[in-house]
């Protein structure tokens, strides 16, 4: 059904009438549409119209009289900027300069998409030449820089991960999927994307007005790095921070961690490529919603050029608090591609993108590391002290190698080495393992060189560890109680995803996914030790009532079996076996 027709109920709504390649007949539509859904339609509990209208598999509980609806989402691409960036036209003085004061050399895109479907992105293009100024002349690679699509492969990977390590064939698999974009090191030295060379309004930038956050500053005096000073400053300490979380740390699951206690979220790494070639998909992880008071953006990328050109262009157009360079990525899509923890291996690369990017803006910069790349090899000792110098305001540190990756504990006496090295002004923030208010209180009320700590699948199993955590308090939480939680990310994931039938399958999806984690969770009451320890794998048991016991399940039926009766999620066999 035409979204314009669906939204209204009136079949004359749609401007392009009969031209449109969607159906007009409501009588028709209607006739095929299956039942409603058990419940209420999300935006009707909140007092407003729904954008879905007559699609929405709620429609039976819309009310007419609502007030204008309101998003509660920001951070979207808009055309204007989309069709730049797909034209390589946006505009990116602050960066340019920038690379330029710094001696560096500018990544310029060649023709992208003609290239690779069936070229494996774990291998370098032999086509593809690259010059390297100082710095990079002594690794001992030529790296090209990847766009990584987000929609499945890296989410896969990511998923994975959530404990695991990835075999090659998954690898193989993710990486025949993705589209590889190659770039090229721009011989003629720096100079922004746009070569044309008419006269350009002064107030306009890549034709738009410039945005008010912009400080007039940044307009005249390109290359002069606001010392940390003038910056925009987080006071991180002892605050509850969730991790950024592929796929899992969606915007839904950000909203609930919010109602439970975390005081700071961040979205989903984004892949600077993919951001730079305007990929609404990459830009939707950007969002932000208004409950995310403290919230970051996570980006990834390999050169400091295009790392500092992304930050340039989020910095324009999305509001945020900070924004968070994850050199700690494992996956070998982004690995083999020079970004990531590979960053580890490559002190002057992390130097000059650092320095690059937190010359562009004024908000705070972050950065995300593990220990090392190798095992044995650790390194991250050896940024702390200079990482403040070259623009950072915090490190977070997980205290595992990538080549670890998820197996054995997080080192905490290596972060804690870390931290004592660590200037005063510089945040570090422990990440690893944290599952209980007891860990937590060991770690940050424990450590006055720790700001804080990072939690990431503490919060996935048990996103009320930040009730704990507030609390002071193991929460023996019951089965209705945890039911409400999956309900509350319920309607939040119909609000974000959408009531349609798409949104629907959307949210049961990534329902299906957090679940995956849940099932983890030991209740506080059956436990003869308390707290649960991350990498416990309890045998199979009974709970205290049957919900209890159907959530212990790791079998995904399980899952969906107790959810129909109670809030009409009902997933299709297909979904399911997926
Ligand atoms: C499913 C999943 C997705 C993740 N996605 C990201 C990510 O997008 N960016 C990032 O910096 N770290 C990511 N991580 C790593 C976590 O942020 C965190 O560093 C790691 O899980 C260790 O913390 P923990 O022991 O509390 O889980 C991810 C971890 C998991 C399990």
């Amino acid at each position: 059904l035409c979204v314009a027709v669906a939204k209204s109920g009136n079949v004359d709504a749609c401007k392009f009438g009969a031209s449109c390649r969607f159906t007009h007949d409501i009588d028709a539509y209607l006739a095929q549409k299956p039942a409603d859904l058990e419940g209420t339609c999300p935006f009707t509990v909140l007092g407003q119209p729904c954008p879905y209208g007559l699609t929405c598999r709620f429609s039976g509980t819309h009310k007419d009289n609502h007030a204008p609806s309101e998003s509660h989402e920001i951070n979207t691409l808009s055309k204007d900027v989309q069709k730049l960036l797909w034209k390589t036209k946006y505009k990116f003085p602050r960066a340019s300069e920038q690379i330029k004061h710094l001696g560096l050399k500018e990544v310029i895109k060649i023709k992208a998409s003609a290239l690779a479907e069936d070229r494996s992105a774990d291998h370098d293009n032999p086509d593809v030449s690259c010059e390297l100024n100082g710095d990079e002349k002594t690794e001992s690679s030529c790296n090209t820089a990847v766009n990584v699509e987000h929609d499945s492969s890296l989410c896969e990977e990511m998923d994975k991960l959530g404990g695991e390590p990835l075999d090659g064939d998954s690898v193989a698999r993710a990486a025949k999927k993705s589209k590889i974009e190659v770039v090229e090191i721009n011989k003629g030295g720096a100079g922004t994307h746009d070569t044309k060379t008419e006269p350009e309004d002064p107030n306009l930038v890549n034709g738009l007005e410039v945005p008010l956050n912009i400080p007039s500053s940044c307009r005249v005096d390109l290359v002069e790095t606001p010392h940390l000073r003038e910056r925009k400053i987080i006071d991180f300490r002892e605050k509850l921070y969730l991790a950024p979380l592929t796929t899992v740390g969606n915007l839904p699951f950000r909203r609930l961690c919010k109602t439970l206690g975390a005081d700071i979220t961040c979205g989903e790494m984004a892949m600077c490529t993919n951001l730079m070639q305007g990929q609404a998909s990459e830009w939707a992880l950007l969002r932000r919603h208004s409950s995310e008071d403290l919230f970051g953006v996570q980006i990834c990328g390999a050169f400091p050029d295009t790392v500092a050109r992304t930050i340039e262009l989020v910095d324009n157009e999305c509001s945020f608090d900070f924004v968070d360079i994850n050199m700690g990525c494992p996956i070998d899509l982004v690995v083999n591609k020079g970004a990531g923890s590979s960053l580890l291996n490559k002190p002057m690369r992390i130097k000059s993108i650092v320095q690059a990017s937190s010359a562009v803006t004024k908000r705070p910069l972050t950065v995300k590391v593990r220990t090392a790349f190798f095992e044995g090899r650790n390194r991250a000792d050896s940024l702390v002290s200079d990482i403040y110098d070259w623009g950072a305001s915090a490190i977070t540190i997980h205290g595992r190698s990538r080549q670890q990756r998820y197996s054995k504990n997080a080192d905490w006496d290596y972060i804690n080495q870390c931290a004592q090295k660590a200037p005063d002004d510089l945040h570090v923030i422990g990440n690893g393992d944290i599952f209980s208010f007891t860990d937590w209180n060991r770690h940050v009320s424990g450590s006055s060189k720790i700001s804080t700590c990072m939690i990431a699948r503490g919060a996935l199993v048990k996103p009320w560890i930040f009730t704990e955590i507030k609390e002071q308090r193991d929460w023996d939480i019951t089965s209705g109680e945890r039911l409400n939680i999956l309900k509350e990310f319920t309607r939040f994931g119909l609000e974000h995803w959408g009531s349609d039938t798409k949104g629907v399958e959307t949210t049961r999806h990534f329902l299906l996914e957090w679940l995956g984690y849940t099932c983890r969770y030991i209740p506080v009451g059956l436990l003869d030790v308390v707290p649960q320890q991350l990498n416990w794998r309890p045998p199979s048991y009974c709970g205290r009532d049957d919900l209890e016991t159907l959530m212990a399940s790791d079998s995904a039926a399980d899952w969906v079996s107790q959810l129909p009766s109670s809030f009409s999620i009902q997933l299709s066999d297909e979904l399911l076996a997926t």
